[in-house]
């Protein structure tokens, strides 16, 4: 997407043809720096620190550290501590694991010599790829965009309600639920977006704000308590989030809040879409309260609250009382009745295991 009149992706190749280029996600909105990664060590730290951050995105920067790794080293020794020191980075989202397990497949076999160059080149296929699926979703997730504008009998504003940040920073380009959001926008439907800020770590006030103003999308930014007031007063014609792992009976697991969300929607009768790209599926799992690992961060996120002072300096407070003790459970998961429809590249479907399987058949046997 376009920042300042100039063309990004999330992640790149630089232009010595070897490191990577990623947008320093935790200076955001304040400053838009790119910053190199040289090494692995660079890759699982921007991936742990969340300065790339997002299901897709983390995906795509780990198998580009592993390409890093192999330039210095190709053996199989290798290969196999840096893909396990990768998908240590972060637990929830399944794109790492997906991303990780396809790169291992398609380089263990080859000869050692060969592998950092198709490392490389897997980085950028999955790249590819994923702008490619989000681009579909945003296609039919406009179809959904336009149903509920005529429902609303063309007047006034689509009201759209998204947590945390699922754009065009989250994945390669473009986003998942954000991919909608921007279509119909670009075809003249005039969008409004209520944007939950995402407390601790703020995705939505720092990033998915951010995102929206350079895309000129109207959006107000909200506490992450106030949707269900909203939808109860008619503010909300539906409400659209991404997912970090979804299972295959369409249990979806995304960032902290979401499933409140989704519980609102439904005593308000608010459509709650998702935005899922296939590597997103955890086929091998059913159960997603019981079978998804929840990360669990450091209670600093919830303890101090970061931003930039009237001074224009980096600032960090304290907002809590001296020490106390605090949790900070990063992620949760909206069971599948509360899912009114999941928007693949493929298609919108059910959130159910007949309905996924409805669109990716060829996991039947799974
Ligand atoms: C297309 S992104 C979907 C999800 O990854 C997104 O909604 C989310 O929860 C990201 O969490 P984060 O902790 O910021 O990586």
């Amino acid at each position: 997407m376009r920042v300042e009149n100039q063309h990004h992706r999330s992640i790149a190749l630089a232009e010595d043809g070897w490191s990577v280029e990623i947008i320093d996600q935790t200076l955001l909105p304040h400053r838009f720096e790119l910053r190199r990664l040289t090494t692995p060590e660079d890759a699982a730290e921007a991936i742990s620190s969340m300065r790339v951050r997002g299901a897709p995105l983390i995906g795509a920067t780990a198998v580009y550290g592993l390409a890093l790794a192999l330039r210095d080293d190709p053996g199989d020794g290798n290969l196999d501590a840096q893909a396990d020191r990768l998908l240590a980075t972060r637990p929830t989202a399944v794109n790492l694991r997906w991303a990780l397990e396809r790169a291992r497949t398609r380089l263990q076999p080859l000869p050692a010599g060969q592998r950092a160059a198709d490392a490389y080149a897997l980085a950028a296929e999955i790249c590819e790829e994923d702008v490619e699926i989000n681009r579909r979703i945003g296609e039919h997730g406009l179809e959904l965009f336009r149903a509920a504008w005529a429902a609303r009998g063309e007047r006034g504003s689509l009201n759209v309600l998204t947590h945390c940040n699922a754009g065009w920073l989250a994945t390669v380009d473009w986003g998942t639920a954000l991919a909608p959001i921007y279509m119909a926008h670009d075809a003249g439907i005039p969008v409004h977006v209520w944007v939950d800020e995402t407390r601790p770590r703020n995705q939505g006030a720092a990033l998915t704000a951010w995102e929206l103003a350079a895309h000129g999308v109207p959006h107000d930014v909200i506490v992450d308590n106030a949707g269900g007031h909203l939808m109860q007063h008619g503010q909300v014609d539906l409400c659209i989030t991404g997912t970090d792992r979804t299972t295959r009976s369409g249990d979806v697991c995304n960032k902290i809040g979401t499933y409140l969300k989704a519980l609102a929607a439904r005593d308000n009768g608010v459509p709650f879409y998702v935005g899922l790209p296939s590597p997103t599926i955890d086929w091998d799992l059913t159960d997603g309260i019981a079978g998804i690992p929840i990360e669990e961060r450091d209670p600093e996120e919830v303890i101090r609250v970061s931003g930039v002072n009237r001074a224009g300096e980096w600032d960090s407070v304290v907002v809590t009382p001296e020490g106390i003790s605090a949790r900070n459970f990063a992620f949760d998961v909206t069971p599948a009745r509360l899912v009114t429809a999941l928007i693949t590249e493929r298609g919108v479907c059910e959130a159910s295991e007949a309905g996924l399987l409805g669109l990716f058949p060829e996991r039947a046997a799974a």
